[in-house]
């Protein structure tokens, strides 16, 4: 029994087998989350999208039932101001199986942490899925942005982004510092009196079981490589351990060989000869610009992904239609990649295209593929006949600039 969500009238729950598939009924209840900032602008047209899109796609046959849970500035005004995200929200999502949320806010250098991170961490949704490709006529910084076509396995629960610090000059940042400097022999804290301190878990167990399913997703879906991108350079037992634990494990588990001497290794052709490569990060930063076309699947820990992330976005036109999923081995939660863009809040003014394409990997999470098609065709027609919201307008001369919920319409009206 849920205190604030509304159950919908109508509606079945989605089911995980013994297998983990998924048992999807053609009415299932959808928790959604509807976002800080352009949240309220985005959300709606993108259940606005998928639900053309699905009662098109199945005649009708299949309905999403759409059932609000809260977090964030909506959930403190509807629990009660110190409420960032409720139990009953955790409940639903792993209840409920397959969620989507808008963006949520991050208050920098104080104040609540990441709602976003909490929500990854307390349901273990230890994989980021994004996806990076481009969307013809879509305006780009590159000659060739086509070549920019990659997917990225971003560690979603460890790393300095988990949370472990303590702000400068507390009793507790000065008792850890103590401790490093008085029994650990630590002599490199450049100003101990005045040093704030990040704590950068990496561990053997969660590299392995996220690097399992990036090599699984490429060869299930015959990708060419698997990129380990790392600092293991400088941060030798978290960066470095993570290339070294993600080979290991290649050997051992999918029967990878050395490729000419290593490091780089192959799989065995029955697993599509796939290669496994690694690449400082900084490195890599260069060469997604340069040789795009040599990067497939790129497996990183969290920190790096979350810069990768708009990096690469940016290359294929901005993190305005950049998606992407947060997954566990049963629950989903998919979201946009960018925030919440307080200056744009309310103005019906941005892109909805990172929520809507997030939506349509969560059909195709579904098995509602051909409703996810029909997004992605209508997509690419909105965008060809030139109709965009103002970030692309803005580099596209004499393209009609629409409102965030026009570009919505004019996207629906061309589901096909
Ligand atoms: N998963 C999540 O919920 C995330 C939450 N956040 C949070 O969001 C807040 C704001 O972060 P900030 O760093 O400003 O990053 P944002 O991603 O919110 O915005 C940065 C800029 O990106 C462009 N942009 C973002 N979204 C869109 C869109 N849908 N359509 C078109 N352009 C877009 C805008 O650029 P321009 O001004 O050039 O038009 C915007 O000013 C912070 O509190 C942060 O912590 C950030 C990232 C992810
Ligand atoms: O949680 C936040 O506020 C930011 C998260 C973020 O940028 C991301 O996950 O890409
Ligand atoms: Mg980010």
């Amino acid at each position: 029994m849920y205190q604030h969500i509304k159950m919908p009238e109508k509606g079945d729950k989605i089911q995980v087998n013994n297998d983990l598939t998924l048992s999807v009924p053609d009415n299932p209840i959808i928790p959604f989350i509807e976002g800080d900032g352009i949240g309220a602008d985005i959300t709606p047209v993108m259940q606005k999208v998928v639900d053309a899109a699905v009662a098109k796609a199945y005649n009708n046959r299949r309905k999403i039932a759409w059932m609000e849970i809260y977090a964030g500035e909506k959930s403190t005004r509807i629990y009660g101001q110190d409420v960032w995200l409720p139990d009953e929200t955790l409940t639903a999502a792993k209840e409920f199986v397959v969620s989507i949320k808008g963006p949520l806010t991050t208050p920098v250098g104080g104040g609540i942490r990441s709602i976003n991170v909490a929500l990854r961490q307390e349901l273990d949704l230890y994989i980021c899925l994004r996806p990076v490709r481009y969307f013809k006529g879509v305006p780009s910084p590159l000659k060739n942005p086509e070549k920019t076509d990659m997917i990225i396995f971003r560690e979603n629960s460890e790393d300095i982004y988990a949370g472990v610090e303590w702000e400068a000059e507390t009793v507790e940042a000065k008792k850890v510092i103590n401790f490093l400097t008085r029994e650990m022999g630590v002599e490199k804290i450049r100003f101990p009196n005045t040093s704030g301190i990040g704590i950068k878990p990496v561990s053997r167990e969660g590299t392995e079981r996220f690097v399992r399913k990036a090599i699984q997703y490429a060869v299930d879906n015959q990708k060419k490589s698997v990129t380990l991108v790392h600092k293991g350079n400088i941060m030798k037992f978290t960066e470095g351990a993570f290339k070294n634990w993600g080979y290991a494990l290649a050997s051992r588990e999918f029967g990878a060989e050395l490729l000419d001497g290593g490091p780089w290794m192959k799989l065995p052709q029955d697993k599509g000869g796939i290669i496994i490569k690694d690449v400082i990060a900084d490195a890599f930063l260069q060469q997604i610009l340069l040789r795009p076309e040599e990067y497939d699947v790129v497996t990183t820990m969290n920190l790096n992904g979350d810069y990768i992330s708009d990096a690469l976005a940016a290359q294929v036109g901005g993190i305005g239609i950049a998606p992407g999923a947060n997954l566990s081995d049963s629950v989903a939660i998919f979201e946009a990649t960018h925030g919440t863009a307080p200056k744009y809040a309310g103005k019906d003014q941005v892109n909805p295209g990172s929520i809507i394409l997030s939506a349509e990997m969560m059909l195709r999470h579904l098995g509602w593929t051909e409703a996810a098609e029909m997004i992605i065709r209508g997509m690419e027609i909105t965008i060809q006949d030139e109709i965009v919201t103002y970030d692309f307008a803005r580099l596209m001369p004499g393209a009609r600039k629409v409102s965030c919920s026009q570009f919505g319409e004019a996207l629906i009206e061309r589901l096909r």
